[in-house]
């Protein structure tokens, strides 16, 4: 060996003269991120062993269940020169089954699963995955599916009842099954629902019957509390509502940025009331915004349909005089379908994304730059994110001020604000000469598609990774992979971060080297 100790690398020399710098460098203790938990608001809650311990097919082994002392380490990536790392390092709980469990197995468990927003690639396969992985490794039966995203809890539609069964080839199918929508947020509804109507009562034919109790019993209490002589029926009060939770529920929100900032306050309503109910978010986008967590599930998959609009792209400006392959993709107010999607492709000749502020015309403008493509190649392909170009765009102000149901900004379209504008630049500069632009949108058709294998792998890896939180009574957080390890992340924490692409970190760096763009610095 190299000069070096036989027991770590502090002391590895590689080459002579070329001691290895660690021994001056020491990392600040961790701190570990508090994960809400069933029993931080509610005593007494009995706890069982894991079922899976029992299993007829699965026998866990030694380090199989993990503990609080399992954590996964947010930072990884240091520089040595270095010797105090400024911040604390973040630790966060490591997904995955634990011995000891809050929700007892079998019938005392019932399961909501809803989906919010836009769709994603993958979204039926998490549904199908909770279905499954709830029923086989929990002996859970009543799960549901709220229909319609938010609205769902309270719009009176039935909930459908899932079963393995009945979810068995979902994970082929592109969408949401359960059907999804923008807004329809409504705090109260939602939680009340949940609480007294939808998923922690008797159901069937019992579900009315019990929300009718639960409304009596509030009645009653307020009676009793105006009317002192009849205290006497409180120890009824007290048996029905001892009756009524016999169930615990668990809400699964599969959603992004939006959803999960609502899936802050139901969690924080549900703490308020002292409901022993677990929500947890399984974060969802195509624009890969949710922050903390190293990527979001179906995004590969969009970047993957990507590629056939930019090929299309290319083999039409190829085969034109002068010709333009514009292609839009989506990414609201983050460009990195855009970024992947060119940097995986090589035919990108400019990526405009929302991070980065582009113009047109002028010394270093995207013009300048699409006339010495077409001098040199003949053709050019530029890609453009949805939300890139917004402030040069001409707008009224109604239009700067639209929202779509969930608040978000409505864009304009800014593919064919830009073909228009090349057409008209070409047209004052060069009137004689031949030119085309096509311009590609595949919009939807990059999301609405099944997930491919390493998304599907990614969201059954999710959905069990929930399950597993939930059962062991955490609650109020989410579920993903940071640096490749599956954690536990407070939903507040994840709600509040978001994820865009850096334009100075070496991915951007590839981007400009891999396309020779402009960078727009004469802004
Ligand atoms: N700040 C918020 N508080 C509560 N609910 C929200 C909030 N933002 C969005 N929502 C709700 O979350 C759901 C999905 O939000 P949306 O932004 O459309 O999609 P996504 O969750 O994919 O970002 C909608 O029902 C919307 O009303
Ligand atoms: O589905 P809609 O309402 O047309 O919205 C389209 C938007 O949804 C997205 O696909 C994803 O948005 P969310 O993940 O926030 O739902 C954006 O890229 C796009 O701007
Ligand atoms: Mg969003």
């Amino acid at each position: 060996m190299a000069g070096g100790s036989s027991t770590g690398i502090t002391n590895l020399e590689t080459t002579a003269g070329h001691k290895n710098e660690l021994s001056g460098f020491s990392l600040p203790p961790a701190t570990l991120q508090k994960l809400p938990h069933l029993t931080d608001y509610l005593q007494n809650l009995q706890t069982s062993t894991n079922p899976l311990e029992n299993s007829r097919f699965y026998h866990p082994s030694d380090g199989f269940y993990l503990t609080r002392n399992d954590v996964v380490l947010r930072q990884i990536v240091f520089d040595l020169s270095l010797t105090n790392v400024a911040s604390p390092l973040l630790a966060y709980h490591r997904a995955g089954p634990r011995k000891e469990i809050y929700f007892r197995p079998g019938g005392h468990v019932r399961a909501a699963i809803v989906t919010c927003g836009g769709l994603c690639p993958g979204m039926n396969t998490v549904i199908r995955e909770l279905v499954v992985g709830l029923w086989e490794l929990y002996g859970v039966r009543d799960i549901f599916g709220v229909k319609s995203g938010y609205r769902g809890f309270y719009s009176g539609e039935a909930a459908v009842r899932l079963d393995p069964k009945m979810v068995h080839n979902w994970h082929r199918r592109g969408g949401t099954l359960l059907e999804t929508s923008r807004g329809g947020f409504d705090l109260d509804k939602i939680v009340n629902a949940i609480q007294d109507r939808g998923f922690n009562q008797g159901l069937g034919l019992l579900a009315p019957f019990r929300a009718f109790t639960f409304r009596l019993q509030i009645l009653g209490f307020r009676f009793v509390a105006e009317h002192t002589e009849c205290l006497r029926i409180l120890p009824f009060l007290a048996l029905t509502g001892k009756w009524m939770s016999a169930y615990n529920e668990q809400v699964y929100v599969i959603g992004g940025d939006g959803t999960l900032r609502g899936a802050v306050k139901i969690f924080n309503e549900i703490r308020r009331r002292k409901l022993e109910i677990a929500v947890t978010g399984i974060p969802k986008t195509v624009d890969n915004d949710v922050g903390i967590i190293d990527r979001s599930f179906g995004f590969h998959t969009a970047v993957e349909m990507a590629q056939q609009a930019i090929s299309a792209a290319h083999v039409e400006a190829e085969s034109a005089v002068n010709g333009i392959g514009l292609v839009k993709l989506m990414g609201r107010s983050t460009g990195h379908i855009a970024l992947h999607a060119t940097l995986s492709s090589r035919d990108v000749d400019c990526c405009l994304i929302p991070e980065n502020n582009f113009y047109l015309e002028g010394k270093g403008g995207l013009l300048e730059f699409l006339e010495d493509r077409l001098k040199q190649n003949g053709h050019a392909v530029v890609v453009v994110a949805e939300g890139a170009g917004q402030d040069i765009i001409p707008r009224t102000k109604a239009q700067k001020e639209e929202e779509d149901e969930s608040g978000n900004p409505v864009f304009l379209d800014v593919g064919g604000w830009l073909k228009s504008e090349l057409k008209r630049w070409w047209a004052r500069d060069h009137p004689n000469e031949l030119f085309t632009v096509k311009h590609i949108d595949p919009t939807y058709m990059i999301r609405a598609v099944p997930a491919n294998a390493t998304d599907n792998l990614y969201c059954t890896l999710l959905a069990h990774s929930a399950i597993h939180g939930v059962m062991a009574g955490y609650t109020g957080f989410v579920s993903g992979p940071i640096n490749g390890n599956y954690a536990y992340i407070p939903v507040e924490e994840v709600a509040q971060v978001k994820n865009e692409v850096n334009t100075k970190d070496h991915q951007w760096a590839w981007v400009r080297s891999v396309t020779n763009q402009p960078d727009f610095v004469g802004i």
